[in-house]
């Protein structure tokens, strides 16, 4: 759909994504399609786009958690000099444990509800290390504590015993304590209220900033991915429609696409307009060929059934859009 010219050489990169395709095993339909991104060390790279675009399943590519009924059919993940792709399950559970730490918004399904945290946080160290109990306890302790938790109460809790922020901020401790090099935080936030949730975040970025890690964070709320991250990419139907510096992004949008979901954004210092933009079409509606989101494009031009090029604005951002290139000076398919 998208053919992808853009370039992935910083040398600092930790995670380098290169033309990633996934389709489905039986029907061969694509769910993914030539994904290129990079996220370099120390640095926070937001994927956004609504329900269904596909950014869960990058992530579960990044794991090497594919379920056996997909497949990727081209490109490559290197996270420093693994091939994610090609390693074995006893190679991935090693990456997985240390290297890469993965937080969802499932926060509750993350301990076990009738064994106390702290017993759980001693196993998962055990397993990963020689250490006693006793050297695991003080491990556990200091990872509590940095997460800004109570940590003695909440390493004799059960589960069940502590709120959604606590259980999400021992998840995060449990998470970072072997200081991965890539956090993968998808929709942390959304099952907690809106504060917990900016502090859930506000955490991550302390965090990284101590580990000297990189995230990416993934969020269909662009309000989360605005505020903390260093680039975007925003996807849509499998593909990532624009890239770029996150200010870059926010303040000169490309994609149509883009653009509607920073105008659906609520103002506070603004006054409310009467009449909300809102989007042509169901979420949900790719079209086939050419630009994913022609279907619903309100710019929508004759060009845009065939294979859309990703056009550079400049060497931070980029966008699969006629637009970038064209004075418009094609017709506009009326809507
Ligand atoms: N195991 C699977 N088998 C078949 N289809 C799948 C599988 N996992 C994901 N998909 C499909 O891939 C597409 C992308 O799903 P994905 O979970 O990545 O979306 P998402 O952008 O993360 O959405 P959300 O924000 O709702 O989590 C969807 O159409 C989904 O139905």
């Amino acid at each position: 759909m998208i053919e992808n010219k853009t370039t992935t050489t910083c040398e600092n990169n930790l995670l380098v994504v290169e033309n990633l395709s996934v389709n489905m095993r039986n029907s061969r339909e694509k769910l993914i399609c030539n994904l290129h991104f990079s996220i370099p060390q120390g640095e926070v790279f937001g994927l956004v786009g609504e329900s269904g675009s596909g950014k869960s399943l990058t992530a579960t590519v990044i794991l090497g958690m594919l379920s056996k009924s997909l497949e990727v059919t081209s490109g490559s993940v290197k996270l420093g000099q693994s091939e994610i792709t090609s390693l074995s399950e006893r190679e991935l559970r090693k990456i997985r444990g240390q290297d890469i730490a993965y937080l969802s918004q499932n926060y509750q399904s993350f301990f076990t509800p009738f064994i106390k945290v702290g017993k759980q946080f001693i196993e998962i160290i055990r397993c990963h290390t020689d250490m006693s109990k006793k050297e695991a306890k003080k491990v556990a302790i200091h990872w509590l504590d940095k997460v800004h938790l109570p940590a003695e109460r909440v390493f004799n809790s059960f589960p069940d015993e502590l709120s959604g922020g606590q259980l999400q901020r021992a998840s995060i401790a449990s998470a970072i304590m072997f200081r991965p090099k890539l956090i993968i935080a998808d929709e942390p936030t959304t099952a907690l209220d809106v504060l917990t949730g900016e502090r859930i975040l506000d955490l991550l970025c302390e965090l990284k900033e101590e580990l000297n890690c990189s995230i990416l964070l993934i969020s269909h709320d662009l309000k989360h991915i605005i505020n903390r991250t260093n680039t975007v990419g925003v996807m849509y139907g499998g593909n990532i429609v624009e890239m770029g510096k996150t200010s870059a992004v926010v303040s000169e949008p490309i994609h149509p696409y883009t653009k509607l979901l920073l105008q659906s954004r609520l103002k506070l210092n603004k006054h409310i307009p009467h009449v909300l933009p809102t989007m042509l079409g169901e979420p949900g509606l790719v079209a086939k060929e050419g630009c994913p989101f022609s279907k619903r494009c309100p710019s929508v031009m004759k060009s845009c059934d065939k294979v859309v090029p990703v056009n550079t604005l400049n060497n931070h951002h980029f966008a699969a859009c006629h637009l970038v290139n064209t004075e418009r000076e094609e017709q506009y398919v009326t809507r």
